[in-house]
């Protein structure tokens, strides 16, 4: 028997009061264990979405289940089956990160004997400000802190909101780097990011919400297959003056004197077939190079297919 999802979000609803319809019947399972990305575009509810889970937003409509705890029925289990570290950084500027964390394992009835504060701090690189105040870490800092509080109970499941927007690369890679050392532990983990290279890189399965609406849901493997578009770029041996033309390219682009980037359909053609239809036009292929299509490519294809189905 499989075991049951982490978080079974059914056909879920929210209009908020000035008539906006954010949720439009939301229906996804987050399985256990898995770094489960939730990518969309500015405004397509993902905020919505976490912010119901995080018990801060009423849903108009459908059901929740957390850690096998309906959301209305047994709210308090629900809550503490799940750690959300927001988007936006709110602390109090005089409580220290030490401080911060007790007050927030206070919160959730964690007995002294329990809490994790040094632990969580050293975790996030923050053992030698546990005494400092909130206000005078760097940004980078206060992110970790709330990856920190947002552990203090020990969730089975954590939840990231755009977790790296605006984060250096180094700090990126330090969250990422955490992010899979949990998920390794066994916490499942859920994360909403702009960054496609994110998702790509982290999550096990994704689903891409757009409009209030899941438009896709895919193990990230088959939905970056799903991209059947791949480009060559082809060196040639004599200046390109006119791009030749031929029924195999979708598209045709000369990127530098001598250098033509090809887009081509995988599921169509194959990359000897592009080159074979150069050489016949009389050109010598000194160079080759191709590139997988990636995320963004699926990502951009299917959020326009869903713009243009209304
Ligand atoms: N409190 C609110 N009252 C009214 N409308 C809201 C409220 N919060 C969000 N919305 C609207 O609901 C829609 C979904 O917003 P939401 O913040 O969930 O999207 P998002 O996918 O998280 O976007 P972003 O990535 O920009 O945060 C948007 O049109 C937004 O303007």
């Amino acid at each position: 028997m499989t075991s049951p999802p982490a978080i079974a979000i059914d056909t879920l609803e929210k209009t908020y009061a000035g008539g906006k319809r954010a949720l439009d019947g939301v229906s996804i399972d987050i399985p256990r264990g898995q770094i489960f990305g939730l990518l969309g575009p500015n405004g397509a509810g993902k905020s919505t979405l976490i912010n119901i889970l995080a018990g801060l937003v009423n849903k108009s409509g459908g059901r929740v289940n957390i850690w096998g705890f309906d959301l209305d029925e047994r709210p308090r289990n629900a809550k503490v089956s799940i750690g959300i570290v927001p988007q936006e950084i709110l602390f109090d500027p005089f409580f220290t990160p030490a401080e911060t964390l007790e007050l927030q394992a206070g919160l959730y009835g964690v007995p002294k004997s329990r809490r994790r504060t040094m632990e969580l701090l050293r975790a996030m690189r923050l053992e030698d400000k546990a005494n400092a105040y909130s206000r005078t870490l760097s940004g980078g800092m206060k992110r970790r802190l709330l990856v920190a509080k947002a552990m203090v109970h020990s969730p089975p499941i954590l939840v990231l909101d755009e977790p790296t927007a605006g984060v250096d690369i180094e700090l990126r890679q330090q969250l990422w780097h955490y992010v899979r050392s949990l998920n390794k532990e066994g916490v499942t983990i859920v994360l909403t990011t702009h960054y496609l290279e994110e998702a790509e890189n982290l999550c096990d399965r994704i689903a891409i919400i757009n409009h209030g609406r899941v438009i896709a849901n895919e193990t990230t493997r088959t939905l970056v297959g799903m991209a059947q578009e791949k480009v060559v770029e082809v060196t040639v041996d004599r200046d390109i003056v006119q791009p030749p033309d031929a029924s195999c390219f979708d598209k045709i682009e000369i990127i530098a004197d001598r250098t033509l980037a090809i887009t081509y359909r995988k599921d169509r053609v194959n990359a000897g077939d592009v080159l074979a239809a150069l050489q016949k036009d009389g050109l010598g292929i000194v160079d080759v190079s191709t590139r997988e299509a990636d995320l963004e490519d699926v990502f951009l294809n299917l959020t326009r297919t869903a713009d243009a189905h209304g």
